[in-house]
């Protein structure tokens, strides 16, 4: 697997062409599946998301990564775009397989808006619109569950996909200079201890100049909650092989899963 930590600039065309390119490395360098970060083909910012949506999968970038997966054989989880649908935009990921073909389109669920006073101001729900569906797609190997960025901090979508039989969660995200040193490694390595599962964290590249500064830092964390592979802040291609047998180890030694006792979590949580 190959998680790519794309330098991404105001010029889609540029960003869209950069990520053909990485995709083409990865798959020599011998991936069977590519990830790109979060608002990979424009900057991240609410005052860019409708210059530079496009219709899934009719637009140039659908497109073109359809057209990268087919030429290089490869798997490809585009991260995400903004997508325009009708008169809403939504944060979406999609998924090629080796043929070129849209196999799954995850719209984020968990929209990105908080306000910590000094630190950082973000509303995504200023333009876009979150999604409402749980997304899985298989490769043969193993089965993923997608998020993104925001979705990261909520257990319950991770608990979902590992309910679901998900072995690998990926989150196309980008954290910021406030939380990311706190919590981006903290958060993904807890989804994987949570869930025992593989967790994926791509990030674009750190860009000083940009409105909003990529914390960067892409990741690969095993279900122990290992970081198996870690980008720095520059552009970077980082790369794992997940063995599936980690994961069934894991649940086996530590079975937390069968463990839970469902019966009084439901008592507590009902009303009197
Ligand atoms: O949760 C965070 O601190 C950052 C989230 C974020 O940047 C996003 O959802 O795009």
């Amino acid at each position: 697997m190959a998680a790519i930590q794309l330098k991404v600039s105001s010029n889609k065309m540029d960003n869209l062409m950069n990520a053909i390119k990485k995709i083409e490395e990865a798959a020599k360098a011998g991936a069977n599946i590519a990830i790109l970060p979060e608002s990979w083909n424009t900057p991240y910012g609410t005052e860019y998301f409708s210059k530079y949506a496009e219709e899934i999968p009719k637009g140039m970038c659908s497109n073109q990564i359809s057209i990268a997966a087919k030429e290089n054989e490869i798997f490809v989880v585009a991260g995400s775009i903004p997508e325009k649908c009708g008169h809403n935009i939504y944060n979406t990921t999609t998924v090629w397989n080796q043929d070129g073909q849209l196999v799954a389109k995850y719209r984020k669920i968990h929209l990105f808006d908080i306000d910590i006073p000094g630190g950082i101001t973000f509303k995504e729900s200023d333009t876009l619109s979150p999604g409402n569906e749980f997304v899985t797609f298989s490769n043969g190997i193993a089965k993923f569950g997608l998020g993104i960025c925001y979705d990261v901090r909520f257990t319950e979508l991770a608990n979902i996909y590992r309910q679901k039989g998900c072995s690998v969660l990926i989150y196309p995200g980008s954290f910021n200079k406030t939380t990311g040193p706190l919590h981006w490694e903290l958060l993904h390595r807890a989804r994987a201890v949570d869930t025992q599962s593989f967790v994926v964290g791509v990030a674009p590249a750190e860009d000083i100049e940009a409105s909003y500064v990529s914390h960067a830092h892409s990741l690969i964390v095993d279900p122990m909650g290992i970081v198996i592979s870690q980008a720095g802040k520059e552009e970077e291609i980082i790369y794992a092989k997940l063995d599936m047998e980690i994961v069934k180890a894991t649940r086996c030694q530590i079975p937390v899963f069968d463990q839970r006792r469902t019966e009084l979590y439901e008592t507590i949580q009902k009303p009197s």
